[in-house]
């Protein structure tokens, strides 16, 4: 069970701090619902600890997790920007997320090309980010974060912009990570990608 217990949190000089207090248990998908500008990426960069709250608690399994390093936390973010490498291929982009070092099993190597396969990019490992399109990035991104396999997936938007193959294909593929055990966290301003995929919906 992923906690958030009486999470205060407020950028310098901003005079109403945001309040969160809410729980997801695993194989649930929590949409985050606001206007722009609501707070809907401060929450995901809160749990994320990319921002340090003023005062509350997120806890997993029972552990606070408030005093833990980014890296050290059960979760995978999938934010705006896809974050790729873009010195690296398709590829090793995938494998850093599974292995720093690269030192990947023949089983994870399968798991990538069958991943590929399966959001639509087969053939498309050697391929350099800048070759990409911005929906394929986008699904290169996503298939990393959830073959990262952790507790937790933090979404921030992470089907705008594709357009309805691709957005079908990636709904089926988080689904099947919620259905695994997955926890989402997803912002999102698309109405049908939250009946989708959500299961609740945090009101901002
Ligand atoms: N680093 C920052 N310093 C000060 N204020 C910030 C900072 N980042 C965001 N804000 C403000 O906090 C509010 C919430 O921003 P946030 O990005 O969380 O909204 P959002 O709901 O994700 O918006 P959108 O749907 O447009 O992405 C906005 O008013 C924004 O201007």
């Amino acid at each position: 069970m992923l906690e958030v217990r009486d999470l205060i949190f407020a950028y310098p000089g901003q005079l109403r701090p945001w309040h969160f207090d809410f729980s997801v248990a695993p194989g649930t998908c929590l949409a985050i619902h606001g206007a722009s500008g609501s707070g809907k990426s401060t929450l995901l960069n809160l749990l994320a600890g990319f921002l340090e709250p003023l005062s509350g608690d997120i806890r997993w399994q029972g552990e606070s997790l408030v005093h833990r390093r980014p890296w050290q936390r059960p979760m995978t973010s999938v934010f705006q920007e896809h974050n790729l490498f873009e010195h690296l291929d398709v590829m090793t982009n995938i494998g850093l997320g599974l292995h720093p070092g690269l030192k990947l099993t023949a089983e994870q190597q399968l798991a990538i090309t069958q991943g590929l396969q399966e959001v639509g990019l087969a053939g498309l490992g050697k391929r350099m980010p800048a070759e990409l399109s911005g929906g394929q990035r986008q699904r290169v991104a996503l298939l990393r974060a959830m073959l990262r396999s952790e507790p937790v997936l933090l979404l921030d938007e992470p089907l705008t912009g594709l357009d309805d193959e691709a957005r079908q294909l990636m709904r089926k593929m988080l689904l099947k990570s919620k259905a695994a055990g997955s926890i989402l966290i997803l912002a999102s301003h698309d109405e049908e990608d939250r009946s989708v995929l959500a299961d609740n919906v945090w009101n901002l």
